[in-house]
């Protein structure tokens, strides 16, 4: 294994920064168990160092002319890119999933973050409005310090989600990353500081969930955004709203994916699969419930266990993987639980539900199919977070619609279907943030990202993150006397 030791726990003010008091962080590969570096969570001396350099950062960053902080950022996106394959590996080695995805969707999609908000930058603009004479104008301004708090499924794009239109809005961004997966996001911070981002601008401390509760209620702190679970993000809703804070919540699903009785079979089999195996199921996105119709369930049962049937089970970094290990055993053993819970439940196991043979070292497990799932099972209404699918069936498209949207959350929604006109008429019925039509788990940045219900709040990617990351003020401009009682 390649030495991934950084060099500290935290970048702050554009350097490493280590602070051997705080609690040891042990980084693991998934798939060996091999404890490939040691970190040290963020100190309350570490915390302060960070939101203080930030604070100043933003203040310079801000004064900038809009155009020089764009090319900043899409310096960023090259670098990315220039270094896909070493940023990569990492993102592997960091988080198990296997190197045939984390080459096209992390670093990639990242580095698509960062050239769209880079090219934007310019434009974020107020507006003049007219009141006959009189008029308003108003400035889009930048919040201030924002706190970014991720999950352990995508470590550097949840890290340039966040920080790209934060930092297009001027502001600047102390970034936290899951304790599971500390690495990546102390690589983009290199990278911000190569690119000619003032040192502070972007900050990493790593650390656990009480490092997140800290910089959540710390008075320099303008915004959070969180992505994680839904309990999770209960707490630090709460938390940001004792100072008012601005926030944005990336949180969990249990989304639906409906197949009608005239879809394409193979593409809805396509996208059941990247619904429900790809990053072995940790998606927060997945389409986890797949409603069928009884007609063609069978048939699409079928195909779908026979496809599933070749997937290649193995080490992350080999390039032939497309399953690879869950992030933690934990997280595992929390998956195995739940297969207990659907042959309990009395859902039929169609593939998988255990270890796979010869994988007994790291945290693998097989890609598990159910079928006839009830929506009362636990296995339909709760996040698993792993791979594990399951197949329910419908006879009407009221029906479909209704049940889909019998849950708390309301992430993501998938439809297929031949006509098209059923496709637009469902997913206008659909309580999900995120929906498609005839495809599955494609979040392009041109894209507004997020959920409704339990799942979240704002919205990340596309013009919409804006939104998100600045505050409008308004100027009234009068040409006239000013009139007065008395
Ligand atoms: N909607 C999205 O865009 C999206 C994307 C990826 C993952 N997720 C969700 O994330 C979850 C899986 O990730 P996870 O297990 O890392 O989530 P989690 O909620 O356990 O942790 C998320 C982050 O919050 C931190 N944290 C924990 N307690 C905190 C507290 N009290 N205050 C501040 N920070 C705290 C953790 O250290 C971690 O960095 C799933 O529910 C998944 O659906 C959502
Ligand atoms: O994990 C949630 C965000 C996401 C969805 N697809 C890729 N990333």
């Amino acid at each position: 294994m390649k030495d991934v030791q950084p060099k500290g726990s935290h970048f702050i003010d554009g350097a490493y920064v280590e602070d051997t008091a705080g609690r040891v962080i042990n980084c693991v590969y998934a798939a060996t168990g091999e404890v490939v570096a040691k970190l040290h969570s963020a100190t309350p001396a570490v915390i302060a160092q960070a939101l203080d350099s930030a604070k100043r950062a933003q203040k310079e960053w801000a004064a900038l002319p809009p155009v020089e902080r764009g090319r900043v950022l899409r310096r960023v996106a090259d670098i990315l890119r220039e270094r896909n394959e070493a940023l990569s590996e990492l993102e592997t080695i960091d988080t198990g999933k296997p190197i045939q995805e984390t080459l096209v969707a992390d670093a990639t999609s990242g580095a698509d973050a960062l050239e769209y908000y880079g090219g934007i930058t310019a434009s974020i603009t107020g507006e003049s409005v007219p009141l006959g004479g009189d008029f308003v104008y108003t400035i889009r301004e930048p919040l201030g310090v924002c706190v970014g708090i991720g999950a352990w499924n995508y470590p550097t794009q949840i890290a340039c989600w966040k920080s790209a239109p934060a930092l297009a809005c001027g502001n600047a961004m102390v970034f936290k990353p899951s304790e599971m997966t500390p690495l990546c996001a102390l690589k983009l911070a290199e990278i911000y500081v190569e690119a000619g981002a003032p040192a502070g601008l972007f900050n990493v401390v790593n650390g656990y969930g009480d490092v997140g509760a800290a910089l959540v209620t710390d008075s320099r702190v303008d915004k959070v955004s969180l992505t994680g679970s839904v309990p999770t993000g209960r707490k630090v809703y709460a938390a940001a709203a004792e100072g008012i804070r601005h926030v944005t919540m990336e949180l969990g699903g249990k989304s639906p994916l409906i197949v009608f009785e005239d879809a394409d079979i193979e593409n809805a089999v396509s996208a059941a699969i990247n619904a429900n195996f790809y990053s072995t199921g940790q998606i927060c996105s997945n389409g986890t419930r797949v409603f069928v119709h009884a007609d063609i369930a069978e048939a699409f049962a079928a195909r779908l266990v026979e496809r599933t049937k070749t997937a290649v089970i193995g080490d992350p970094l080999d390039p032939e993987t497309n399953i690879g290990p869950m992030v933690t055993d934990t997280q595992r053993a929390k998956v195995l639980e739940y297969i207990e819970i659907g042959k309990s439940e009395g859902a039929k196991l169609l593939l998988g539900g255990g270890i796979p043979a010869g994988f007994e070292t790291g945290n693998y497990i097989e890609p598990t199919i159910f079928s006839g799932v009830t929506d009362d099972m636990r296995i339909a209404a709760e996040e698993i977070f792993g791979p594990v699918m399951a197949i329910l069936t419908f006879t009407s498209e009221e029906e479909a619609i209704t049940r889909a949207n019998a849950t708390e959350f309301g992430l993501a929604a998938g439809v297929f279907t031949n006509d098209i006109k059923r496709g637009h008429r469902v997913v206008a019925q659909l309580e999900a943030g995120t929906c498609w039509i005839n495809q599955y788990n494609l979040t392009p940045v041109e894209a507004p990202f997020g959920g409704v219900k339990m799942s979240g709040v704002g919205r990340e990617n596309a013009r919409a993150a804006l939104e998100h990351y600045s505050q409008i003020k308004s100027v009234y401009v009068a040409l006239s006397d000013v009139e007065s009682a008395f």
